[in-house]
């Protein structure tokens, strides 16, 4: 436990406790030792009584730095969840965070690009444009072309801020770990190592850049989606220029309706975008709030989105990718059995698990949801239905997961906001057999035999050799195994015996006490507690060592 993590958990509860968090939990929720704890904190006063209690949760996020602003970020796409006035404030948290001085901004950037940002632009705008968790973007032309661009430059001392969150998230993990009877299914430490590797990656604006790219290539002739241009020769560690896009905001529905958007193609792009981006390219954008969703002012009856911020990106394996596809395929087709028998052979929840009993949970959870557009969907209460399965049987959290699962979210939510008598299933269920079609067909068999032909060709000659040396080695195995068996059969065998002897003796010493009570059994008694003692030290030497399984 490090000092640093202490005084960031203590700037933590001193925040929240100084906007009056703690008032915002019926009490009858708050057990009488967290009452207790509270008042011995009575330093730590609301002085901000007069705020509602959105505007509360957002000053406390915003305070308290990115990472909290990402998790408000995340709240505030799920306005089902969320009162109007929670809803507002919170959304504020995905670019209008408070800025940092524009004298600052402008020492930053010349420092990145080493020369005064009047050699290279044109126009810098000193008050910035947006503001959001881990930085600030002010606009600019470059000199060379006039093009229109935006410098992304990060958030003074936001390595520091991150650095003692991530800190304080592993202590805690570490302490659920300890503490919580749920601990070895949530998996806590591996989230937050997850979290850890994700969240530094952002930090590095260049690698942005290089995430950005890569989707921009792959969507280069989409309708869907359109990826801005990255000027990667000016680009830094701490600073990212880029074309500057002139979009509608995703969640400006009385603009996007006055251009006249169709927002039913809309929606269903969206659920293209998220599954071609996970299944075709196994890359996708995992930061996909709408603070970073736009939408082409170009042609509304063909609404192509503009994506921002590819700071934070995911991939699965092939295994995995592979499960989800066939899980959602399932679920479509309302195969609860498949989905049950595909959970226990990826090893996502035990083998011993009773089959039928998961398959009656999992239709439990998945038949209020099939066929049903968005609209009659309770997104609460599916949630909770989840968690209540994940619990009973045991499902371990999967940390690769948890970066698509996020964004599945996020995808979610926005299809609700813009369509929501979308029908998610039917759109995602073309695009997934097309895709499971083209990994498992005769011809997607064939395509990847011949990609990996002179490899194997190669491989060829060393065919004979490795085939002998796996079935002795197979050999072995078997006989190392049965010698194990054995080894561990006779352990048992010699501990049982030690146990019934060891018995014996407590029996025998038990009734040698008895009988030395009265002076007629005194010679029993001796005799009884003389055989104790063989029968104790015969159970003892008995004992089979450990290190003998
Ligand atoms: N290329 C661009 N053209 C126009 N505006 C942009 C561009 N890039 C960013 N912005 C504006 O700046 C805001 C913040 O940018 P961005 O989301 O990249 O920052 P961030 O600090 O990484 O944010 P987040 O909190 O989402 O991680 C965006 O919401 C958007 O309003």
């Amino acid at each position: 436990m490090s000092v640093n993590s202490l005084r960031r958990g203590y700037q933590v509860l001193a925040t929240s406790l100084r906007y009056g968090l703690d008032k915002l939990i019926p009490k009858q929720y708050i057990p009488w030792w967290l009452a207790m704890a509270r008042a011995c904190l009575f330093w730590l006063k609301d002085q901000h009584p007069d705020l509602g209690s959105g505007e509360k949760v957002k000053l406390t996020l915003q305070t308290l730095g990115a990472v909290h602003i990402k998790f408000g970020q995340m709240l505030s796409t799920r306005r089902d969840l969320l009162n109007d006035e929670w809803a507002m404030h919170l959304s504020q948290l995905q670019d209008q965070v408070p800025p940092f001085s524009s004298e600052i901004a402008r020492q930053h950037i010349e420092q990145q690009l080493g020369c005064p940002i009047e050699h290279l632009f044109d126009e810098f705008d000193d008050t910035p444009l947006a503001s959001a968790s881990i930085s600030q973007v002010h606009t600019a032309r470059l000199k060379s072309n006039s093009e229109a661009v935006v410098l992304k430059i990060l958030r003074p001392n936001v390595e520091q801020s991150v650095s003692a969150d991530v800190e304080l998230m592993q202590l805690l993990a570490r302490w659920g770990e300890r503490l919580l009877a749920d601990a070895h299914r949530l998996q806590l430490t591996a989230v937050v190592e997850d979290y850890k590797q994700t969240i530094f990656k952002e930090l590095d604006l260049r690698l942005e850049g290089e995430n950005a790219t890569r989707i921009r290539n792959s969507f280069a002739d989409s309708k869907a989606l359109y990826i801005p241009k990255v000027y990667s020769e000016f680009s830094r560690t701490r600073l990212l220029v880029m074309e500057r896009i002139d979009g509608i905001p995703v969640t400006d529905i009385d603009a996007l309706t006055a251009q006249g958007t169709n927002f039913k193609l809309l929606a269903e792009r969206g659920v293209e975008v998220f599954f071609t981006q996970v299944f075709r390219d196994n890359f996708f954008h995992a930061d996909m709030h709408p603070g970073n969703i736009f939408v082409s002012k170009v042609t509304p009856n063909d609404p192509q989105y503009i994506g921002i911020d590819c700071g934070i990106v995911g991939s699965l394996s092939e295994a995995d990718k592979r499960y989800l596809a066939e899980n959602f395929l399932a679920f479509f087709n309302h195969d609860y059995k498949k989905i049950a028998q595909l959970y226990i052979r990826s090893g996502w929840v035990s083998a011993q698990t009773d089959i039928d009993a998961f398959e009656a949970a999992i239709t439990e959870v998945c038949r209020p949801l099939a066929d049903k557009p968005l609209a009659e969907i309770s997104f609460g209460l599916v949630l909770l239905d989840l968690f209540r399965t994940a619990r009973q049987f045991d499902i371990v959290v999967q940390p690769q997961l948890v970066l698509l699962q996020k964004t599945l979210l996020y995808v979610e939510g926005l299809g609700r906001q813009l369509y929501p008598q979308l029908d998610l299933w039917a759109t995602a269920k073309p695009f997934l057999e097309n895709w499971m079609k083209s990994q498992i067909g005769v011809k997607a068999t064939a395509e990847k035999l011949s990609e990996r032909f002179p490899e194997i060709l190669d491989k060829l000659p060393e065919m004979p050799e490795l085939i002998y040396d796996n079935l002795v080695m197979g050999r072995n195995l078997l006989n190392q195994q049965q010698k194990l068996l054995d080894r561990y059969l006779s352990y048992k065998r010699k501990q049982h015996k030690s146990y019934f002897l060891l018995g014996l003796s407590g029996v025998l010493v038990i009734c040698a006490c008895v009988l030395s009570l009265r002076n007629d059994t005194l010679v029993p008694a001796i005799i009884l507690a003389t055989a104790s003692g063989i029968f104790g030290l015969w159970g003892w030497l008995s004992k089979p060592a450990q290190d003998n399984i």
